[in-house]
């Protein structure tokens, strides 16, 4: 019978129930009163669209500043762009959790890394053991490791300039981030600065970085395994990839120096049980696959970032480079993770901190979903199973924390970062002027948050800073840096014609850039 009938009218029933789902969405929806764009609201497609192009981050940052504080970026998915707001949802006490979208982040689909654990005391278990990788002691027995990586960086960086080439920091910077964690993960680096063979590395995981990314947003592409199909063009990296860390666990058990590996593998847990337990094989290859991840092209961002706006910013070079060498008069091995003499160096401080937050290496929103009984948000009721978050790049560019938000000043940082500094406070200064200086400084550091805020925060923070602020003072101290032709001071040009630094929003961010000329200083070798 049915072939009598017109094809239009067997889709009936299909359109009904899209249009009576849009209607829903749009007028009847629990969230139906927070604003945003219209096609956002109908589906999360919209967002998943400009998650894959790279430009979610600008586009939230857009859609707060037409649509307020609140905008609804997706069905079910709301994104506060303040500071308060930022401190609310991220804090311990905090009525949400972790999304269910956090599962694409583990290796394995039934045990959890600490960053994609959903249960909270599960992860308080597993982040008290990470926590004791990033203890000053512990990070003192690797310090060596570590630089011995930064050497080779700096050394390579000469090299380059010798032969008259330039240096593409965003790869030479991913060589060493790399480089040092699989080391200290896996007791044997990948050797990215010195030998090809592995150098498909990153790109699987600025792959996995955008796949990740995308399935955040439109959790049905995980659902329905589609995201099978972004990963497909490298599996045979993913699968060669997998075969190196196997390697690694036959190989080297004989090469166990105090190390991430050596950590995690003589660690136990108190959770599920009433007495603490070995981590199982698995566990702790999990937890350092999450590590090799979340804290490779992290890092290896902030570096070539903080190059991009020096190298941008002649005064700003110009004060770091001397900064540097007067605190280090005589020799580059001096500086080291924690030197007084490189605590002193505030201005190459306040340069990685305003690059950090012109160009986080984690530009989005961390999605948590709120929990029953709902939660209010800057005096926002949001209600129960709504997913929600802060965009890090729109915070910190908050224009009542950061005047001028898209400029590029380290400037601003003076005297903030020292708790004990003053600042610009002055001893003539009246009271009220004092109070508006403190106010002044304490709002530009609750919108400062590339590493996030509250329990769930990054638990490397200081390796990672360290990790980018002796690097950057080493090749300072080496290297005058320049850009390498006109045609790279254009990586992305930004608001007010600013020079930006062209991130594409994913996971962790990608991006290009920039090419330097590394000139040895006069009379300095390694
Ligand atoms: C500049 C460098 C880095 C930045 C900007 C950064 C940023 C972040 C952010 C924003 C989060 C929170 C993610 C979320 O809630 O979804 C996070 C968590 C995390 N990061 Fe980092 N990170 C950096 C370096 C590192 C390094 C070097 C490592 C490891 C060696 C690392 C390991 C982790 C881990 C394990 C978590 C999960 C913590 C938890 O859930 O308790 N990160 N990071």
């Amino acid at each position: 019978m049915l072939e009598h009938v017109p094809p239009i009218y067997t889709l009936c029933p299909v359109i009904l129930y899209i249009a009576g789902l849009c209607v829903h969405r749009i007028y009847f929806h629990r969230l139906h009163q927070h604003p945003g764009p219209l096609l956002a609201k109908l589906t999360n497609w919209y967002a998943a669209y400009y998650t894959w192009q790279g430009t979610i981050h600008l586009k939230l940052r857009e859609w707060h500043d037409a649509y307020g504080p609140i905008v609804r970026f997706g069905p079910n998915s709301i994104s506060m762009n303040s500071p308060t707001a930022m401190a609310q949802i991220y804090s311990a006490r905090a009525n949400v959790r972790k999304d269910d979208a956090y599962s694409v982040m583990s290796a394995s689909s039934h045990i959890p890394s600490t960053i994609s654990c959903l249960d909270k005391g599960q992860h308080a278990a597993k982040r008290r053991i990470l926590a004791q990788l990033f203890t000053p002691s512990a990070l003192k027995g690797v310090e060596e490791r570590v630089l011995s990586h930064i050497r080779t960086f700096c050394a390579s960086l000469g090299e380059s300039s010798q032969d008259g080439r330039a240096t593409d920091m965003a790869v030479l910077s991913d060589y060493l981030t790399f480089d040092i964690i699989s080391d200290l993960c896996y007791g044997q680096a990948f050797g990215l600065l010195q030998c090809t063979a592995l150098r498909y590395i990153p790109n699987v995981i600025s792959r996995i970085s955008r796949r990740n990314a995308i399935c955040f947003i439109q959790p049905a592409i995980q659902k329905y395994r589609l995201d099978r199909l972004f990963l497909a063009p490298i599996s045979t990296q993913i699968r060669a990839f997998g075969r190196w860390i196997q390697q690694q666990q036959k190989e080297h058990p004989h090469k166990i120096t105090p190390d991430f590996r050596s950590h995690l593998t003589t660690s136990t847990i108190t959770h599920s049980g009433p007495d603490p337990r070995p981590l199982t094989n698995k566990e702790v290859w999990i937890e350092l696959l999450q590590l090799v991840i979340a804290g490779s092209d992290t890092t290896a961002v902030a570096l070539s970032a903080a190059v991009f706006h020096l190298c941008h910013h002649a005064a700003a070079l110009a004060r770091a480079t001397a900064e540097v060498r007067t605190h280090f008069p005589t020799t580059v091995e001096a500086i080291r993770p924690g030197s007084p003499q490189l605590r002193r160096c505030t201005y190459l401080h306040a340069c990685i901190h305003e690059s950090l937050r012109l160009a986080p290496p984690v530009t989005g929103l961390a999605p948590r979903r709120v929990l029953e009984g709902g939660i209010q948000v800057d005096g926002v009721w949001l209600p129960a199973g709504i997913v929600l978050g802060c965009p890090i790049y729109a915070v910190q560019r908050d224009r009542t924390c950061f005047p001028a938000p898209d400029r590029y000043f380290p400037g601003r940082w003076e005297g903030v970062l020292d708790s004990s500094c003053k600042g610009e406070e002055s001893d003539d200064m009246g009271e009220e002027e004092r109070q508006q200086q403190r106010q002044k400084r304490s709002r530009m550091l609750s919108a400062f948050c590339p590493f996030s805020v509250g329990p769930r925060a990054c638990v490397a923070r200081r390796f990672a800073m360290d990790e980018i602020t002796v690097t950057l003072a080493r090749a300072l101290f080496l290297y005058d840096l320049r850009l390498a032709g006109r045609e790279n001071a254009d990586t992305g040009t930004g608001a007010a014609g600013a020079a930006e630094y062209a991130l594409k929003g994913w996971m962790t961010s990608g991006r290009e850039g920039p090419v330097v000329y590394a000139s040895p200083r006069e009379g300095c070798s390694l």
